[in-house]
């Protein structure tokens, strides 16, 4: 390969993207080691056969959680986030996260560093993939999770220590709480929501359903009861949307207008003609009745914007519909930056750690879209396309052998295998 090169971003906030890019990588704890030496041979497979050389990734490695620390005795080695910022793209394996005390989560801390404030997770069915549900197929959906905010920041204290003494008596004294109902013995958490956190998620989700013909955006919250960080999470997602984006978008906000003032039959004469003119239609649903919808309408939504903790539960829900975590990709990005971190939907499945088992699709699917956000689309689709080839065969690993009849199990390496002899 010539020399490889570093991918920058333009004024305009557009990728340069060489032929021959240098990528970080992080190979991740638990299973990660498994599933990144068949991603990476089955990314560098797909970009060699659709540019015949003329394209080429270089990975370079970088460390973090327990290799890091083996090497370091640093979890998250400031030199992993400056190569990162430095490099613009990278992709990772899962991290580990203790239950309880000692570290908190690298990968949050990774999205944070960075300002990586959409976690992207796409949800699509791939034809042949066992799910529990009827119509698997009718599950399309786009999720945008909000990154760095919420009470998935770690601002929290725990019982009896001298912290959470002073944020309980300064809610008691000070502030008029009056609720806390065992305050010897509560642990206290902090639940940051911001309008600007909130308006650059939101302006990211619907810009994506516009570039990419989807009908509408759903903001999903709980705001009936946290009113002021979910309830606000819903009021700037209608702002932004009325604000940006004026005539194409209408808003449940604008529908709930027309309802006071003209009527329901109004309003959803107001919907119809929206629609059919193709304007993009925002609503909103509270999250309890939104995981039940997801079941028993799934094609009624397209992109789904929400906060950090519900967009967790959410994308690995939404994942089960469509087969499971084993095949959920994901991407944590900053539009405004160009700064993208491409993982996994999964954890470390540390149970299956080194044993060449778990399912690889997951962080291959990540590459997928990491090479669709490179632009190199032809890779992108290779890979897409062996990946229906290869399930649609009956060729998978023992998460999906368990559900299908007649499957032919197979190592995460062999799966890796056939993926890159099915590339045609
Ligand atoms: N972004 C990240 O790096 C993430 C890290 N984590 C961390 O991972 C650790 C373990 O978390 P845990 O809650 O057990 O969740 P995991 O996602 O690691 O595993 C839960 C179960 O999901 C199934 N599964 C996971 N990955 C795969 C795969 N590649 N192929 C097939 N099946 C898979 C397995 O189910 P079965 O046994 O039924 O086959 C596994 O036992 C924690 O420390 C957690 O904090 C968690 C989520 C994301
Ligand atoms: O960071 C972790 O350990 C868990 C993160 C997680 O579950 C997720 O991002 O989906
Ligand atoms: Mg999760």
């Amino acid at each position: 390969m010539s020399e490889a090169k570093k991918i920058t971003v333009e004024e305009n906030g557009e990728l340069n993207v060489p032929n021959y890019a240098v990528i970080p990588y992080i190979e991740g704890d638990g299973t990660g080691p498994d599933i990144w030496a068949a991603a990476s041979r089955v990314i560098e497979a797909a970009v060699d056969k659709a540019y015949n050389g003329e394209k080429a990734i270089e990975w370079k490695e970088v460390y973090a959680g327990q290799k890091s620390y083996d090497r370091t005795e640093e979890w998250l080695p400031e030199e992993t986030l400056n190569t990162i910022r430095d490099y613009k793209i990278a992709i990772k394996g899962p991290l580990t996260t203790p239950i309880g005390g000692g570290i908190r989560s690298l990968n949050v801390a990774l999205r944070q560093e960075l300002d990586l404030f959409t976690c992207l997770r796409p949800v699509r069915y791939v034809e042949g993939v066992p799910s529990p549900v009827k119509r698997p197929e009718d599950t399309d959906m786009v999720i945008f999770r909000e990154n760095t905010e919420d009470i998935y920041a770690g601002i929290e204290w725990q019982k009896g220590s001298d912290e959470v003494k002073k944020v309980i008596d300064f809610f008691q004294n000070e502030m008029g709480v009056h609720n806390i109902r065992f305050p010897e013995t509560s642990g206290i958490g902090v639940k940051p929501v911001s309008e600007e956190g909130t308006k650059r998620l939101v302006r990211a989700a619907i810009d994506y359903a516009f570039n990419e013909g989807r009908r509408n955006v759903t903001l999903v919250h709980k705001g009936n009861i946290m009113k002021f960080t979910e309830g606000s999470f819903k009021a700037w997602g209608y702002e932004v949307a009325e604000e940006e984006y004026g005539d194409k978008v209408f808003t449940w906000a604008e529908y709930d207008r027309i309802v006071e003032k003209e009527g329901k039959e109004a309003a959803n004469k107001a919907q119809d003609e929206a629609e059919k003119a193709g304007k993009m239609i925002v609503k909103d649903a509270i999250a309890d009745i939104f995981l039940q919808q997801i079941l028993t309408r799934p094609s009624e939504f397209d992109v789904v914007a929400t906060m950090n903790l519900n967009g967790d539960y959410i994308s690995d829900a939404l994942a089960a519909q469509v087969g499971g975590i084993g095949i959920a990709p994901g991407a944590n990005i900053n539009y405004n930056t160009g700064h993208a971190i491409f993982e996994a939907t999964h954890g470390t499945a540390p149970k299956y750690a080194g044993m060449d088992k778990v399912n690889p699709s997951s962080l291959i699917l990540s590459g997928v879209l990491m090479l669709e956000h490179l632009g190199w689309r032809e890779a992108a689709e290779l890979i897409s396309k062996s990946m229906d080839k290869t399930i649609g065969s009956k060729v998978v690993t023992y998460d999906f052998a368990r559900m299908m009849e007649g499957a032919t199990e197979v190592k995460t390496s062999q799966f890796g295998d056939e993926l890159i002899k099915n590339m045609d």
